[in-house]
């Protein structure tokens, strides 16, 4: 009798989670999960621990340790910010445009001063000369502050298209195993996406301009100020910070809300940080929201508690943060008026001891406060440095994580036969610390068909996973056709074999396209022919024209385009074809679907053909017509049959029975069927082994 094998772990690993968030915790009964909604939970997990993966874990966390402790800064995202000219142009502009305010301020008052003077005998001639003057600065000041608005704009919408188009680049070329961790949740990656890279435009030239511009705006206007009165100019200046601190205070009040969702400051994405736990159960409920349904409401009460309870810590700090807030702006705008008050003061004092004119010390004062004014504005419109650091080192360590190069020299590799060996392969998941493939070897020639059965959790679906590189595997080969796959371009490599799985995910297109995403440039006359050999054909052609219509205008507002409905290659494919298929194809009935995504596997016509128990979520009678589907489908093809039921791998030539990451017995099924001492025939008549 083989015992379980998770009996022999030894290992003890201690895991606290305080808060978790897993959908297993919310599938249990209602009653239960809400029992232990309010207290952290202590798991105990006991595992084997080998020497080796201690050895990993310790470099793995020394890698993680590197990956934290790495910033990225300007120079980084300047490469995503462009084009040079339009830095170069936006340099130019600042710099003209910081000329506005204080020179604004200056002749305001001039005019103003001129104004309080009718009875001058140059009354005319220095109304007309300065009216003048602020036309023209008027004029120029609007030209300098386009182009500067309009270039920052530019230069700040090609830095976030670039960055997305590359982040998502970066993130669909990515393995599985990858996506397995709970910081990588679509919740969590699509808010990097909406809103990190916004953030970003905080460690462009962008920053460094607008303290140049405030910079400039007060050397300007002090040196205006000097011009007229040096006395006024001095006081003016040793005073102007306080207006400065004013634009400073309203930046940190725009930035301040920001920062709860920002805990984690410089690190990298953390599922600590509330808001990204929020975001993955978001991401969770909306995936799996016809699961959550049926689980009654007290399970959806459970998952509206836990939601509210993630964002209440972040809700806490941001009405904490109101108060500073509030306290900042009474505070900038006081500062504003208080400045006023003192500076006219100080004026009055000097008009009264060393007699000077009073309206000459208008315009020197009034200068001052116009470029202390501008100088405060610009600053309050700076972006976050601190945001922009957090939000760089997220996208920057995705950017740049190395997911292993493939070999270029193999990208034209052709899979001629389609002989499969698995060599001595060792293989455990990023995130787990036991082994699922424990030196498995075997191989398949050209053209058969095997089948791989076991125990539930004994590697089988891994098997599939590591032929088509979805992970990278410890030790060991897979060979194709006797070339290491490592060395064969993973695309190159997925485009030639034929992938069924047991759950199939169609995308919210129409039949035609579900099918043609396996080969983009496949003809009508092919798309026929696999939806005929998938069994697929009867049922589309009985789709009635009369929903088809409605379903084209209202799923998602999208529409068949007018070219796709009367192009003359479309003509020749029934109109069930252009049927939505709906969200993972939810307008489809399970075998419906899986026919389809036997058509889309078999319409690039591939050597290797894998099922990863393809018809085990369907009924009997879906079963047998996909299973007719399936085994034409394997004609001429090697092929890899992952099974639950073994009564569906009859028509198989060889059986692999796996037990541990091992292969523990080989042979056809009458041989091991009807041997009774063997694992298969235990498996078959769910012995327990
Ligand atoms: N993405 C993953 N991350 C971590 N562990 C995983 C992952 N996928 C599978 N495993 C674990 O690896 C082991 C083998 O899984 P696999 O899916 O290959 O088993 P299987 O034989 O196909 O099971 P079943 O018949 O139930 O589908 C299991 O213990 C499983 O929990």
């Amino acid at each position: 009798m083989i015992s379980h094998y998770e009996g022999d772990l030894k290992f003890k690993l201690l895991k606290k989670i305080d808060y978790n968030i897993e959908l297993k915790d919310v599938f249990r009964s209602g009653d239960e999960a809400i029992e232990s909604m309010n207290t952290d939970k202590d798991f105990e997990i006991e595992s084997m621990s080998d020497q080796d993966n201690c050895i990993d874990q310790q470099m793995e966390s020394k890698i993680n340790e590197k990956l934290v402790q790495k910033q990225y800064g300007i120079r980084e995202v300047m490469k995503y910010y462009g084009p040079k000219r339009l830095v170069a142009l936006s340099f130019i502009s600042t710099f003209f445009g910081a000329f506005g305010f204080p020179l604004n301020g200056m002749m305001f008052a001039k005019i103003f001063t001129i104004m309080l003077r009718p009875e001058s005998p140059t009354y005319i001639a220095d109304r007309n000369f300065w009216c003048s003057l602020y036309t023209i600065l008027a004029v120029l000041i609007g030209i300098f502050e386009f182009l500067n608005k309009r270039n920052g704009k530019v230069l700040n919408e090609n830095l976030i298209y670039n960055i997305r188009t590359k982040l998502y680049q970066s993130i669909l070329r990515k393995n599985l195993g990858w996506f397995d961790r709970q910081e990588r949740a679509p919740g969590v990656l699509s808010n990097l996406f909406s809103e990190e890279v916004n953030y970003l435009n905080g460690l462009t030239s962008e920053f460094y301009y607008s303290i140049l511009d405030a910079s400039m705006c007060m050397v300007i206007g002090c040196c205006l100020s000097f011009q007229i009165n040096w006395r006024i100019a001095l006081v003016s200046l040793v005073t102007c910070p306080v207006m400065l601190f004013t634009g400073f205070a309203q930046h940190i009040i725009v930035h301040l809300s920001a920062k709860n969702s920002n805990k984690q400051g410089n690190k990298q994405i953390s599922i600590k940080d509330p808001y990204n736990k929020a975001n993955a159960l978001l991401s969770d409920v909306i995936l799996n929201y016809k699961t959550i349904i049926s689980f009654g409401p007290k399970n959806i009460d459970y998952l509206i508690k836990i939601y509210g309870d993630l964002l209440l810590h972040p809700y806490k700090m941001g009405v904490r943060n109101a108060h500073i807030s509030g306290f900042l702006n009474g505070y900038a705008i006081s500062a504003r008026y208080l400045y006023i008050a003192f500076i006219f003061q100080i004026t009055g004092i000097f008009i009264e001891q060393y007699n000077y004119d009073p309206l000459d010390m208008f315009v020197a004062n009034y200068t001052v406060y116009m470029a202390a004014f501008g100088a405060g504005f610009t600053l309050s419109q700076l972006p976050s440095l601190s945001q922009a650091k957090s939000a760089a080192n997220k996208i920057f360590d995705i950017l740049n994580e190395n997911q292993g190069k493939d070999n270029q020299e193999a990208d034209n590799f052709v899979i001629k036969q389609g002989i499969i060996e698995f060599r001595d392969v060792v293989f455990q998941y990023p995130s787990r610390t036991e082994k699922v493939l424990r030196k498995l070897s075997f191989q398949v020639p050209e053209g058969m068909k095997i089948a791989i059965v076991g125990r539930s959790g004994s590697g089988k679906s891994t098997v599939a996973n590591l032929l088509l590189k979805m992970y990278d595997i410890q030790d060991g080969q897979i060979l194709i056709d006797g070339v290491d796959i490592k060395t064969i371009d993973t695309k190159n490599l997925r485009t030639q074999i034929g992938y069924v799985m047991q759950e199939p995910i169609l995308f919210n297109l129409t039949i035609k396209e579900n099918i043609q995403y396996g080969k983009q440039e496949a003809t009508n006359q092919e798309i026929l022919e696999v939806a005929n050999q998938a069994n697929a054909l009867q049922f589309i052609e009985k789709i009635q024209e009369d929903n088809l219509e409605i379903e084209q205008l209202s799923i998602n507002g999208r529409k068949i385009s007018d070219q796709d409905q009367y192009s003359p290659l479309v003509s020749k494919l029934h109109p069930g074809f252009d049927k939505i298929c709906g969200l993972k194809g939810s307008m489809l009935s399970g075998g419906q679907k899986q026919r389809i995504a036997i058509a889309r596997a078999l319409i690039k016509n591939p050597k290797i053909l894998i099922l990863d128990e393809a018809t085990s979520a369907l009924d009997e009678q879906s079963q047998n017509i996909v299973q007719q589907a399936l085994d034409k489908a394997m004609e001429g093809r090697t092929s890899i049959v992952i099974a639950h039921r073994l009564s569906t791998i009859k028509n198989c030539d060889w059986i692999l029975v796996i037990h541990k990451g091992k292969v523990v017995e080989q042979g056809t099924y009458k041989e091991l069927a009807e041997n009774k001492q063997t694992y298969f025939f235990k498996l078959k008549s769910g012995m327990e082994m």
